[in-house]
């Protein structure tokens, strides 16, 4: 039987001034359905979705729910008519309590006369949260959750509303394993109620494994639907990008040897969410490290940039700091700013973020709207702010040495945006995420800790990343490569360390032998 179509787009068309993002698609989501959007980075999929949930005017053409004209006013006015999305972006807000974010813009469902029942709220908060298998106090600030955890809280709370249709932007690579098992289950739930899900990844392989059917977007178009049986990797990759994908997709040697010259280096290090932490970080090597949400991952991260405090140990880093403007200015820049950190070379006590970019380490964090980039700053600013050292000759930056670093990074990550002058804010996820990585990749630091780089890039990008990083590797340059990616650990470390619980549990070297299988049992 024909499933019954409950939502259709007619001619849909968005322009944000000159750019036209979204141009007359035509497409379906059909009730008792999971429904995949995919296309390549900046190609429309969230603007379609923020024009379904109300986030965005239509500027032409038609949605229809039922058969029956919808123009959604806002996201509530969407809600009210059963649609719910969960944003790629962080959609929570800080310093408000979990409760209060689980029902943000929806406060007066708790009011009575003037006064908001509190109390209510609390006990609906909690409820609405056990859906996603979180418990917290949600009297507490959002402040204190994690990246993660907000995003269940997001989840938690397009959930309560009881949608019928359900939008999913970009969410599972936010999560970690046991929270993408969950997602996924609480679609299949969805499916089974013949409720409605569209859900945008670049994850092929999830794609292709949980949805019934496909659309394919390409530059603002619709290229394509695949019903489940005609799904076919290759033949989808080629209908996103428009041609055929050419290389490998992560390093293909199994080489893992490294120089032993270690370069970065944790001793003894506990903080809050990590227990003594032993380990060191070669020239020339990506180690990478894996585990489950709480495992400490990201925390780890974050202490070797010097961005949380250790109750215990110490981080370390082998280098020089960079030469002041009189060191630069006697001809030194050379010699003490090569970056090439020498095995005699004094380590020096990393505790601050101050001291870390001084050592020519760099973080991309995997929260980059909040930690990484400055939304209503440029693309030429954000890729330029990190890089302030490698362009200033003798105390002075140019603006042509400035446009010409921004338009290298943007040419080589291909980074989607009107000019380099664009504000952040208005890229599309994959393109800001293209940016977090470019500064610090551009900037000549030696050391860098990558928390989930790739994270809503697309299989395009993705690649020419993996052979970044590649080639930085073995130009000497040492990664700390953070993810929850199975594949791309196994993919692309030299040696990878599992943790759990806030400790390191195991240690894998490169080989043939590793799978997803064997580092699972570690880390669960
Ligand atoms: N507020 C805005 N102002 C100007 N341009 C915008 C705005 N929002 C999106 N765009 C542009 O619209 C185009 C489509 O963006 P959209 O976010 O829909 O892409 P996407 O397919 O979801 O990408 P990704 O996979 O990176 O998330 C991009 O070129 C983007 O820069």
């Amino acid at each position: 039987m024909d499933k019954e179509v409950f939502l259709e787009t007619v001619n849909l068309t968005k322009k944000f001034d000159e750019v036209l993002a979204v141009d007359k698609v035509n497409m379906q989501v059909k009730l008792g359905e999971i429904k995949g959007l995919i296309g390549e980075n900046g190609s429309g999929k969230s603007t379609i979705s923020a024009m379904i949930s109300g986030l965005h005017r239509i500027t032409s053409g038609d949605i229809y729910i039922n058969k029956k004209k919808y123009t959604p006013k806002n996201p509530l006015d969407a809600r009210e008519k059963k649609i719910s999305m969960i944003v790629q972006e962080t959609g929570t807000i800080n310093n408000l309590s979990i409760a209060e974010n689980v029902f943000l813009g929806d406060e007066v469902r708790f009011k009575k006369n003037t006064f908001v029942n509190r109390k209510k709220m609390m006990v609906e908060a909690k409820k609405a949260l056990e859906a996603v298998e979180l418990d917290v106090d949600v009297t507490k600030s959002i402040n204190t959750l994690n990246f993660e955890q907000r995003k269940l809280v997001e989840i938690a709370r397009a959930l309560y509303y009881n949608p019928t249709l359900f939008i999913v932007d970009e969410t599972t690579t936010a999560l970690s394993h046991e929270g993408r098992v969950l997602i996924h289950r609480i679609m299949r739930r969805l499916k089974s109620e013949n409720k409605a899900v569209l859900f945008i990844s670049h994850d092929l392989s999830e794609l292709m494994e949980i949805c019934d059917s496909l659309t394919v977007l390409r530059d603002g178009n619709f290229i394509r639907d695949f019903e489940k049986e005609q799904f076919d990797e290759n033949e989808i990759k080629q209908e996103m990008v428009g041609r055929e994908l050419e290389g490998d997709f992560y390093r293909s040697d199994y080489d893992g040897t490294s120089t032993g010259q270690v370069v970065f280096q944790a001793k003894n290090v506990s903080a809050q969410g990590l227990k003594n932490i032993n380990l060191e970080l070669h020239k020339g090597e990506i180690l990478g490290i894996g585990g489950l949400s709480g495992s400490g991952m990201h925390e780890l991260g974050k202490v070797m940039y010097g961005n949380i405090r250790l109750s215990a140990g110490e981080v370390l880093v082998y280098g020089h700091e960079t030469p002041s403007f009189f060191q630069k200015l006697w001809k030194q820049k050379d010699k003490q700013n090569t970056g090439n950190m020498s095995p005699e070379a004094k380590p020096i006590r990393l505790t601050n973020i101050k001291t870390a970019i001084a050592n020519k380490v760099g973080y991309v964090s995997k929260d980059r709207d909040q930690e990484t980039l400055i939304l209503e700053a440029s693309v030429k600013d954000n890729l330029t702010l990190s890089a302030l050292d490698k362009l200033d000759s003798y105390g002075l930056i140019t603006q042509k040495a400035e446009k010409r670093f921004a338009q290298e990074q943007i040419d080589s990550l291909l980074i989607k945006c009107s000019s380099m002058n664009q504000t952040v804010r208005e890229l599309s996820g994959g393109n800001k995420q293209k940016i977090s990585f470019g500064k610090w990749i551009g900037n000549d630091s030696k050391i860098l800790i990558l928390d989930s780089p790739t994270r809503g890039v697309d299989v395009g990008v993705k690649t020419k990343m993996y052979q970044l990083l590649y080639d930085l590797k073995q130009q000497g340059y040492s990664i700390l490569l953070i993810s929850e990616e199975l594949q791309e650990l196994i993919g692309m470390s030299d040696r990878i360390l599992l943790m759990k619980d806030g400790a390191i549990t195991k240690e894998f070297h490169r080989s043939e032998k590793v799978d997803e299988k064997t580092l699972i049992q570690y880390m669960i």
